[in-house]
């Protein structure tokens, strides 16, 4: 398997050009702050033994040369490397929104924020892997050997010191910091998204908090989860700083050492005293290329978490699967059938749906009853390709609808899921989802038969008036025969309503139910709910019981039989 940050890595190709022009900027910086020291500590040196001033001139025209070259070359190397991240973010964040989308929503176990962080957070780690990992290691490696190669020219014993200190400060402290970093970097993580998750928990239960009065507990719970992950983030942050005091240490100690070596030579008139300035300078200068490499561990330690989080996500297995070659959706009116269909939820749960059969020709409605849990919003779940079944087959005009392609499918089956979300955007908008580009006079006729028309004209704001939040500002009857105006006007040619009554008090419910009565006459319909009365109109009632089949036929002979269905009745009156 391999790594994720590999992986990661793997999706910023169509950068690399780019990355590799910011990491010859990279070194090309390094190498002129050594330029520049070599040839200042040589022009200070040679200066002072007041030598023909013709003599200096190339001298000071390399250092104004490495001065100006080593701004430039760094302004390119921050200009190419983040153009190259920017552009390989933008790139990454669709190709995990690609992935996401099969998995939606069936396959998505994780609490809203933690989502969120991951897909939008842990995204960004490409960005760090790029500006902050990859290019200044590979850069630190360069502009080292470039430096090293010079000092070994002019003084092979003080090269020996430079590379022990380089390897020392470039790989022996960032392992170092990278080991201290790993435990409290991944226990950062952890507190972030557990952060995430409860602030976003809190802010979608706002209203039950404060209902049930546990608002100030729950709140108090995502203050010490804040303090918690600022703890943790502190000690990243000594980590850190400690990092760089040693860096500095190791720097310093190599100059020293290299300083003693090569003042020794000098003394013993085996190095001229003009050399062993640049030599000492030129290995200061070398630090430089070192000097981000703790940083680096630490950016690539918290890159690794974040791409192995993220991967955690795609990685889930797809509920539903494309075909390789899909076939052709059926034109006209299409009959939906299931045969012995099993669903669960787990390799070892109990059947959600056990040996399931029902028979959906155009123009029929069926109704699903059952008590709660016994599979009706599993069976909904199927025929809106939320996930496919474990056992058995849904065919569609015959064919396995695995056949198909997913949106095919739901361009031919869709309806109201259960709990049907309203966005906060306005009616319009929210109603224009089920048809983007539909028309006033298409959105009038489905909210007329929605029951919706009269209420929206009577809007100050009519159709562009903003629902809020998850549909706050409409009643849960109004959302409902939203949900039931977007599936009239998405118009599928089997429309599955699962509860569309549900959170409805009686009255609303009575309105509701039949609305959608008079709306699905003469269409293929699969009503899921809990409303008896809804019931004598249908062609057929399937009553589940802990997932298989456990009643069907129509009102009148189910009545006749005893059961579920008769007791249900007789419970109602
Ligand atoms: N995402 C899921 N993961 C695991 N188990 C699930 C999941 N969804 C449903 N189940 C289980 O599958 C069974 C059937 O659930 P389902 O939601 O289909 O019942 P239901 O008849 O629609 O119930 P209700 O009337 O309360 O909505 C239940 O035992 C439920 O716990």
């Amino acid at each position: 398997m391999t790594a994720p940050v590999v992986r990661l890595l793997r999706w910023t190709r169509p950068t690399r050009p780019t990355t590799t022009l910011a990491v010859l900027a990279g070194t090309a910086t390094v190498c002129c702050g050594v330029g520049l020291f070599a040839t200042a500590g040589w022009l200070i040196s040679r200066a002072a033994q007041h030598p023909d001033i013709a003599a200096l001139a190339v001298a000071v025209v390399a250092v104004r040369f490495f001065g100006i070259g080593r701004g430039v070359a760094r302004y390119a190397e921050r200009l190419l490397s983040h153009d190259a991240a920017m552009r390989s973010l933008a790139d990454v964040r669709p190709r995990v929104f690609a992935r996401l989308v099969p998995l939606t929503p069936a396959a998505l176990p994780l609490r809203s924020g933690d989502l969120l962080a991951r897909v939008v957070g842990d995204v960004d780690a490409v960005q760090d892997l790029l500006v902050r990992g990859l290019t200044p290691a590979v850069t630190a490696l360069l502009a080292g050997l470039a430096a090293t190669g010079l000092v070994a020219f002019l003084f092979p014993p003080a090269a020996v010191l430079l590379a022990a200190g380089l390897l020392l400060g470039g790989i022996g402290v960032p392992a170092l910091v990278a080991a201290w970093s790993r435990r409290s970097g991944r226990a950062a993580a952890e507190a972030q998204a557990r952060l995430s998750a409860d602030v976003a928990g809190i802010l979608d239960g706002a209203a039950d908090l404060l209902a049930a009065g546990a608002a100030p507990r729950a709140l108090a719970d995502a203050e010490a989860a804040g303090r918690h992950r600022s703890r943790l983030a502190a000690a990243l942050a000594r980590t850190g700083g400690a990092a760089v005091a040693l860096g500095v240490l190791v720097a310093g100690g190599t100059v020293w050492a290299v300083a003693g070596r090569a003042a020794s030579a000098t003394a013993r008139g085996e190095l001229d005293p003009v050399t062993l300035a640049v030599v000492l300078l030129a290995s200061l200068a070398a630090f430089e290329a070192v000097a981000p490499l703790p940083a680096v561990a630490v950016a690539l330690g918290a890159a690794g978490r974040s791409a192995t989080r993220l991967f955690d996500v795609l990685d889930a297995p797809i509920p539903v699967t494309e075909p390789g070659v899909p076939a052709e959706p059926p034109l006209g009116p299409v009959t939906v059938r299931l045969s012995g269909v099993g669903v669960r939820y787990a390799p070892e749960a109990p059947w959600a749906l056990d040996g399931v059969d029902l028979d959906l020709p155009p123009g029929r409605r069926v109704a699903v009853i059952g008590a709660s849990g016994s599979g009706k919003s599993t069976l909904a779940a199927l025929l809106f390709r939320f996930r496919d079944a474990d056992a058995g087959r849904v065919l569609l005009d015959g064919r396995d609808v695995r056949a198909f392609r997913t949106d095919d499918v739901r361009r031919l089956i869709g309806g109201i899921p259960a709990d049907p979300h309203v966005f906060a955007g306005t009616l319009q908008q929210n109603l224009q989802l089920a048809l983007p580009g539909a028309d006033v006079a298409q959105l009038e006729e489905v909210a007329q038969a929605a029951g919706l028309l009269d209420w929206i004209r009577s809007l100050p704001l009519g159709w562009s008036t903003p629902v809020g939040q998850r549909g706050s500002r409409m009643s849960g009857g109004q959302r409902q025969r939203l949900a039931l105006a977007q599936a009239l006007l998405a118009d599928p040619r089997v429309l599955v309503l699962d509860e569309p009554t549900a959170h409805l008090d009686p009255e609303s419910r009575t309105a509701v139910l039949a609305t959608i009565l008079t709306a699905t006459a003469g269409r293929t319909t699969l009503l899921v709910t809990h409303d008896l009365a809804a019931l004598p109109e249908m062609d057929e009632v399937v009553v589940l019981d802990a997932g298989r089949v456990a009643q069907r036929g129509t009102h009148e002979e189910l009545l006749a039989e005893a059961g579920f269905y008769r007791d249900v009745w007789a419970l109602e009156a």
